[in-house]
């Protein structure tokens, strides 16, 4: 089939991908000029395991190519993905002028029929903002030709994005139309093999599963994250109450893993912006705003530890910080914990030497030169003459240590893990203060 992505981000780059590697024929269109013409050098602006060489692969085979050009892109596909950015507002709602934009230019270019694709996660009424958009772009020409909008959210992510898309649990697809369902069939047959993938529903449920599934997810986070604070203060420890709770099977045990607050470019701003849909309709929504305050608060207790390890005393301290992305296999650092962090503590007068396998370059672009940031090439020399060590990353290269030269590296023989990642008694007979979260040293303080 011939296919149509706008936004080269980690949704519209690996669904480009995947679909040329399926033996579809995809053009992917940016309008970020240099974004384009890196990939078309085969190089890939994002961290993302396994992605460069299957976009490589797919460009050589003449499946996949990438373009500036809007009306190239319009013209050639029959389906139309919108995959561009729905960043937060000001006031917390998603902001549609990407996809909005992308709706408009797809109406001024088409010379036949389009199936336009809602993949961006968008607030329930969003496809009818595009069909709308459209309509007034073809309005505008005197054309009457025929689209239809449907909506097919994606639920990728970041770090395992290819596997999630290939192998997800689901593929949603919200539409009235026979014809778009006979299409989204074909478009993801390879993907519907071996058992029936394809959930078809009407537009606003398909709208709405995306953020019922993220603000769920979300939810169980700040849930576990709440108890761990509860555990702290009752002298419990969270890693077994996990293992407990996590047992029974209507629980389960993924996404039950407490640390320092969720970040990432999703969550954060998705839980807000089905905050703000429910008061728009005039719910109040209770759950979601404690979920969102839950997590605000669980961002600033890494900082809070470190000051209840030094007395309060941080100014012209070394920190040592492992880890900077918003989780491991990513680069990304939007609402990553690790940045709460480096600005309370440089608010507060002490440096921070960084370190992290693939976030660095991003860091550097966020942060700049400052001469309370050092980024450092390894793990080992993060924490040479740093005062204690904070980790904010699960990355598998900071999972074993060995706390005798921890503790001989650091001055002040302290961890403070927003991870879970040791055993506090393992750390403690080696002579360091560990403080995780729900465990170790942080227990019975309040
Ligand atoms: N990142 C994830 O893991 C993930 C997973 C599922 C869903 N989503 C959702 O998918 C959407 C995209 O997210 P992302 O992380 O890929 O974003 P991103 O910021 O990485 O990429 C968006 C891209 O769209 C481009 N763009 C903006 N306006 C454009 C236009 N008019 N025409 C063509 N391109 C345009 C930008 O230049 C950018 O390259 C968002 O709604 C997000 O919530 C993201
Ligand atoms: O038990 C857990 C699981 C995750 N996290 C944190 O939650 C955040 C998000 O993690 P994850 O969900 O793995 O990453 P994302 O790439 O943001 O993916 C989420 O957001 C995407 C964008 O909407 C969706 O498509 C995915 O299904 C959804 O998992 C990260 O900061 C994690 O550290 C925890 O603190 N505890």
């Amino acid at each position: 089939m011939k296919i149509a992505i706008f936004g080269t981000g980690y949704v519209g780059l690996v669904t480009g991908t995947c679909l040329a590697d399926v033996g579809h024929d995809v053009i992917c269109m940016d309008v970020d000029a240099d974004k384009v013409s890196r990939l078309k050098r085969g190089e890939i602006p994002i961290y993302e395991p396994g992605l460069e060489s299957m976009v490589r692969d797919n460009m050589h085979a003449g499946r996949l190519r990438f373009t500036t050009d809007p009306a190239e892109a319009v013209t050639f596909g029959l389906l139309q993905f919108i995959a561009v950015g729905t960043p937060a507002d000001e006031d917390g709602s998603a902001d549609l002028q990407y996809v909005l934009a992308v709706a408009k230019t797809i109406g001024e270019h088409m010379d036949d029929y389009k199936v336009v694709i809602d993949k961006s996660t968008v607030p329930v009424g969003t496809a009818d903002k595009v069909g709308a958009a459209l309509s007034q772009a073809l309005a505008k020409r005197g054309s009457q030709l025929e689209f239809d909008v449907c909506s097919n959210p994606e639920f990728l992510k970041e770090g395992a994005a290819i596997d999630d898309f290939t192998r997800g649990a689901r593929i949603v697809v919200g539409t009235d139309s026979e014809r778009v369902e006979a299409l989204m069939r074909e478009c993801y047959a390879p993907y519907n093999r071996n058992h029936e993938k394809l959930m078809f529903m009407d537009v606003r449920s398909a709208e709405l599963t995306k953020y019922a599934a993220n603000a769920m997810l979300a939810t169980k986070i700040s849930f576990m994250n709440e108890i761990a604070n509860l555990a702290e203060r009752l002298g419990a420890d969270i890693e077994e109450v996990r293992r407990g709770i996590g047992s029974d099977p209507r629980i389960g045990y993924h996404f039950i893993y407490p640390g320092c607050g969720y970040g990432g470019s999703c969550f954060p701003k998705d839980v807000q912006a089905l905050a703000r849909t429910a008061g728009q309709v005039g719910y109040p929504a209770e759950l979601l705003g404690a979920v969102e305050a839950v997590n605000r608060r669980q961002k600033t207790t890494l900082f809070t530890k470190l000051q209840r390890a030094f007395d309060g005393e941080l100014k012209g301290k070394t920190i040592a910080l492992w880890g900077l992305a918003f989780k491991p296999d990513t680069d990304d650092m939007r609402e990553a914990p690790s940045r709460a962090l480096m600005e309370a503590l440089w608010a507060v007068g002490a440096k921070v030497q960084a370190h992290d396998p693939e976030a660095m370059d991003e860091c550097r672009r966020l942060y700049g030169q400052r001469n309370d940031l050092t980024l450092a090439d390894s793990r080992e020399a993060a924490v040479e003459g740093a005062d204690a060590l904070v980790i904010c990353t699960e990355w598998k290269s900071y999972r074993t240590v060995d706390f005798a030269w921890l503790k001989r590296e650091l001055a002040t023989p302290v961890i403070v893990d927003g991870r879970n990642l040791f055993e506090p008694d393992a750390v403690k007979q080696a002579g360091i203060l560990y403080f995780a979260v729900g465990r170790g040293e942080s227990s019975m303080q309040a």
